[in-house]
């Protein structure tokens, strides 16, 4: 066993870059890997995992944990690592892959004497009422304070009516939205309310207009004391309850760290003090404390969720330090996935944004991407470019932007059918924007049809968004419980198309006449064939409806829809749930609660093993934001919307705060925690702010960073030169266009490309 593995071992290494070498070669203790994009990080960690795995003989007893951020990455890596354990026929129990809430969770519900349980987890809707709560209650015994908050910077209290506007403002929104962020911050930063209290008669924020630290901690101490209370936790006091239930009790600390082996940890600049912390307690030896056997790999050029979260690559960057002292950390700079313009325009955006914002705070650490040195193992290593390889427009509205883009995925498709292409946006809204408008092309004026053309446009969020099992199939039984509205026959229709299991075509034609689409009489003009495909599938869900009762009816609309394990293991659940709910089954009764869980948004999803395959596949358009983006690559990559109102956009006061003065104290509040936890010195509230809006612009370097190096041929660029004004309107309803201009780094782009594309002139 030990010598196949090893004879494995030396086949995988030759076909192993440095840095991925050396995780397979890892031996415990610990080890920390910085890569640029596609360097093959997650390759090297799941083929690390797997020989770890097999030398360590792991086992259902004895695992290796790997963590990722999201579901989507703990899947794809998941599929990875139980790939080479097949190739050395070793059975899939060594080894479990979490995200790092879930095994949060995990801990504290085992933890002997843990009050929570997982349906007194808050969900963000919940969450967000708890923190209003809260702020009734401090804004009650707080008068003086909330006083001195309505009248903001005026010399003079306002009049009533104005009195009772900002108060409303502060107490459904400003103090609220505030609380969150506040109990967030702090938490990750280990800051109890008395620490924060502390914090707050610092000298340097003494001359601050209002004592908002202060308030945080009242705050922070009322959030706390009601989950107490209420014996209900959130999702970051399950981190901090796990780490509690860890260092409090020493027999069920030695129980994880016994059944733990080692910690491999995915994206590991998006993790915070408190996350690291919960993974060395876990990884560390249990009979032996010095030795902590944790593995870690990021980049902290791709850190983009620290200004919204308590991450930091700061802290990934530390790690990196102390393994470098240890001589366990290793940098991997060559990557195989983009083709070689697009790695030069990466690293363009590295070195020009690290200038421009020189002075501020530079958003990366100068890393250049080299391509790979030939017979690297990689097959179709930096491969060569579709097109120019990088393109970049600027279409004269945002409605131009779908049409060019509809032509040149066109174009890509027509040269390479089984092309994997994305779109990569800003914000959910763009996303469902462009998705309406590529899949109704003609209501816009537009006259490419990608649909006709057999391609399936797929936008992620809105299918995540309505959590797409418990919403499918609602719309399939609202059809088939009353098959003659308009909507509920689209819908159901839209679902249909989207599952493949229908072929594309006009969806408002069939819909617009039900009973023509369904049972069309002899004087009807004839149906096309997709037409009579939709009908025949169509019927045979309408014949189900007429034999079956409910719950069977739901599981065979499943079977019908053509659904994964995972997809019918989630209808089970949902079928489970709904018996639960309500006497007698009957649809009307249970319809009203459907409508609610798709709504919500609450139906947890059994985990989706291959919903990263989904989100790649061949003859289909992706939307998605740059954000859910990361860890994938696709062909061809397209990111419209470039106008520099949307990216990077800036930091602004909302207008119903604006009375508080010319910054929003949300984000200086939590610079200053951050500053602290950086172990900086905190700032007053004028530099906070300025280190809020730099922080702000960093990060949506990095996301652009991030969306470029996502294509492997082909990236195009584009800004509307007209657009929303505000890119978070919704789109939808808001055509009003105004002059934009393009993201700064644009422009800087335009003129390296004539460079690059014309050496003749370039060189000149
Ligand atoms: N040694 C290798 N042999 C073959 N293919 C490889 C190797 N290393 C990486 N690859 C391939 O390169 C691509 C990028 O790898 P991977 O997704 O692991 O990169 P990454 O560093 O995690 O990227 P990012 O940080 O941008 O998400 C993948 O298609 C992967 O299969």
């Amino acid at each position: 066993m030990v010598n196949t593995v090893e004879s494995l071992v030396d086949d995988w290494s030759g076909q192993l870059r440095p840095g991925q070498r050396e995780i397979a070669q890892w031996r415990g203790g610990l080890l920390a890997v910085s890569a640029v994009p596609g360097a093959g990080k997650s390759h090297g960690m799941a083929v690390g995992a797997a020989i770890a795995i097999a030398r360590q003989r792991l086992n259902q007893q004895q695992q290796l944990v790997v963590v990722t951020y999201s579901r989507s990455a703990a899947a794809s890596i998941k599929v990875r690592i139980r790939h080479y354990l097949n190739q050395m026929g070793l059975p899939r129990t060594g080894f479990s892959v979490q995200t790092l809430h879930s095994l949060a969770l995990k801990i504290a519900m085992g933890a002997p004497n843990w009050r929570g349980s997982a349906e007194n987890l808050l969900s963000e809707y919940e969450q967000q009422r708890l923190c209003r709560r809260c702020v009734d209650q401090w804004a009650r015994s707080h008068p003086d304070q909330m006083q001195h908050l309505i009248q903001g910077m005026d010399t003079q209290p306002p009049i009533h009516s104005e009195q009772l506007t900002r108060r409303h403002a502060l107490i459904s929104s400003i103090l609220t939205s505030f609380t969150k962020t506040v109990v967030t911050s702090a938490r990750s930063a280990f800051l109890t309310p008395a620490e924060l209290r502390q914090l707050s008669h610092h000298p340097a924020i003494a001359a601050d207009p209002y004592p908002f630290l202060e308030i945080a901690a009242d705050l922070l101490e009322l959030y706390q004391h009601q989950l107490y209370e209420r014996e209900q936790i959130d999702y970051d006091e399950m981190i901090l309850a796990a780490v509690q239930c860890l260092d409090a009790n020493a027999s069920y600390r030695q129980e994880w760290q016994q059944r733990v082996y080692a910690v491999f940890e995915d994206e590991a600049q998006d993790s915070t003090p408190l996350q690291s912390r919960l993974l060395r307690l876990l990884a560390t030896d249990v009979m032996d404390d010095r030795i902590v056997n944790v593995v870690r790999v990021g980049d902290p050029n791709q850190a983009i969720n620290s200004t919204f979260t308590a991450a930091d690559p700061l802290f990934f960057n530390a790690f990196c330090d102390e393994c470098a002292q240890q001589n366990a950390f290793y940098t991997m700079t060559q990557a195989g996935r983009c083709t070689p313009l697009v790695i030069k325009a990466a690293n363009y955006l590295v070195e020009w944004a690290n200038h421009t914002y020189a002075q501020t705070e530079p958003p990366f650490r100068p890393q250049d991407i080299q391509p790979v040195p030939p017979g690297d193992p990689q097959p179709d290593a930096n491969p060569p470019a579709w097109g120019q390889g990088v393109e970049l427009v600027y279409p004269k509205t945002i409605f131009e932007t779908a049409h060019e883009l509809a032509v040149r995925i066109a174009r890509v498709f027509e040269a390479h059918p089984k092309a994997t292409v994305a779109i990569l946006v800003r914000q959910n809204k763009q996303g469902h924007f462009l998705a309406d408008l590529l899949r109704s092309p003609a209501d816009f004026g537009l006259n490419h049809n990608l649909p006709s053309l057999g391609i399936t446009i797929f936008d992620v969020a809105g299918v995540e968004r309505r959590s797409h099992v418990p919403e499918e199939l609602f719309h399939i039984l609202q059809f088939l419980y009353c098959p003659y509205s308009p909507d509920r026959v689209k819908n159901a229709l839209t679902v249909l198309v989207e599952r493949g299991v229908v072929p594309p075509q006009n969806l408002d034609r069939l819909a617009a006449q039900p009973e023509v689409f369904l049972y069309p009489g002899p004087l009807d003009p004839p149906a096309t064939a997709e037409a009579v495909q939709a009908q025949h599938f169509c019927h045979g869900l309408l014949q189900a409806r007429l034999q079956l009762s409910l719950f069977p009816l739901i599981a065979y609309c499943a079977q019908r829809l053509g659904y994964d394990a995972a997809e019918l293991a989630t209808t089970d659940r949902l079928i489970y749930y709904l018996s639960q709910s309500q006497e007698p089954q009957l649809w009307e009764r249970l319809a009203p609660i459907w409508q609610g869980i798709v709504a919500e948004n609450t139906f947890e999803p059994v985990d989706m093993e291959d919903l990263h395959s989904r989100y790649v596949r061949p003859a289909q358009v992706t939307i998605l934001t740059m954000h859910k983006a990361k860890g994938l690559d696709w062909d061809a990559v397209f990111v419209p919307f470039l106008q520099a109102k949307n990216l990077p956009g800036d930091l602004w006061v909302p207008a119903n705060a604006r009375f508080l003065g010319e910054v929003d104290f949300i984000a200086v509040t939590r610079a200053q925690i951050r500053a602290h936890s950086h172990g900086q010195p905190i700032p007053n509230y004028q530099e906070a702010w300025r280190n809020a809006a730099a922080a702000k612009t960093a990060e949506e370097y990095r996301l652009l960073y991030v969306a470029i190096t996502r294509a492997k041929r082909l990236l195009w660029l584009a800004a509307a030169q007209q657009a929303p004004f505000w890119p978070s309107f919704d789109w939808h309803h808001h055509y009003e266009l105004q002059p934009q201009a393009p993201c700064p780094f644009l422009p800087a782009l335009q003129q390296q490309l004539a460079k690059w594309l014309s050496p003749i002139r370039g060189d000149r």
